[in-house]
């Protein structure tokens, strides 16, 4: 029988699987206890919420008033679904009021009064899919989207920045004059030239943190409400 012999570079690269493995068990361990231990987790299970984001979207539309009844919605970045659950309800799409349509690049268990579509926003037929499915403008646009974390924090940022922009160049294309965008992004990580062509757009700009939104995460909404609408 042959024996293979370890090399200095197997053993290290060996070492840094064992790291590497050892840390993503740390992480989920902790994510775990999080979730556990964390209020809007236990009430979301209580409300029939499929996830504990619904808190943040009910919060800020008890402030700001943005879901109103009959209203057209649409909801990027959907997954699992707990911001279409609060739209929905909103704008009374179960009894053919309104509409909701979401978007994810996961799938989505049925919600009742949302029609929803796997697909990737940055796929470069995305929004004229997303157009032609809503076949006339929206009143509301929100995106929760949020790509996964790399923990490298300039490249997160960069990525939420890119998601965000995106979102608010299709939101300035379907929303009806009046109409309200809402989108996350991150602390200090608005862009300048986003806030300016939003400022142009819309008659009021605000940053919300709602309660539900952890204090130690540097997520933050964008909230533009009353879309001036497109020149003729
Ligand atoms: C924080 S979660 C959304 C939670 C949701 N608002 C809720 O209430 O359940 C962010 C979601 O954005 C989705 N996402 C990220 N990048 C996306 C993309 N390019 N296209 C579509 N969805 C995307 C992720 O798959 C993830 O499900």
């Amino acid at each position: 029988m042959t024996e293979k012999k370890s090399t200095p570079n197997t053993n290290r690269a060996l070492k840094t699987r064992v790291k590497t493995a050892r840390k993503r068990t740390l992480a989920s361990t902790l994510w775990l206890e999080r979730q556990l231990n964390d209020p809007y987790v236990a009430q979301a299970k209580r409300d029939g919420y499929r996830s504990r984001a619904a808190y943040k979207l009910l919060e800020i539309d008890t402030r700001y008033h943005i879901l109103k009844r009959g209203q057209k919605v649409i909801d990027l970045g959907a997954a699992p679904g707990g911001w279409s659950q609060v739209a929905a309800a909103k704008v009374g799409a179960t009894e053919g009021a309104g509409k909701v349509f979401g978007i994810d690049l996961l799938p989505v268990a049925t919600i009742p009064g949302v029609d929803f579509r796997q697909l990737d926003f940055l796929a470069p037929e995305a929004p004229q899919i997303l157009t032609e499915w809503l076949g006339g403008p929206a009143d509301v646009v929100l995106s929760d989207m949020a790509a996964n974390a790399t923990g490298h924090k300039k490249t997160d940022q960069l990525r939420i920045i890119d998601l965000v922009e995106l979102a608010a160049d299709f939101a300035v294309q379907v929303l009806a004059p009046g109409g309200i965008f809402l989108a996350k992004v991150l602390q200090g990580g608005t862009e300048t030239n986003l806030l300016a062509m939003l400022k142009r757009q819309f008659a009021e700009i605000r940053h919300v943190k709602p309660k539900a939104s952890r204090a130690d995460s540097s997520e933050l909404y964008l909230l533009a409400m009353g879309f001036r609408g497109r020149p003729e």
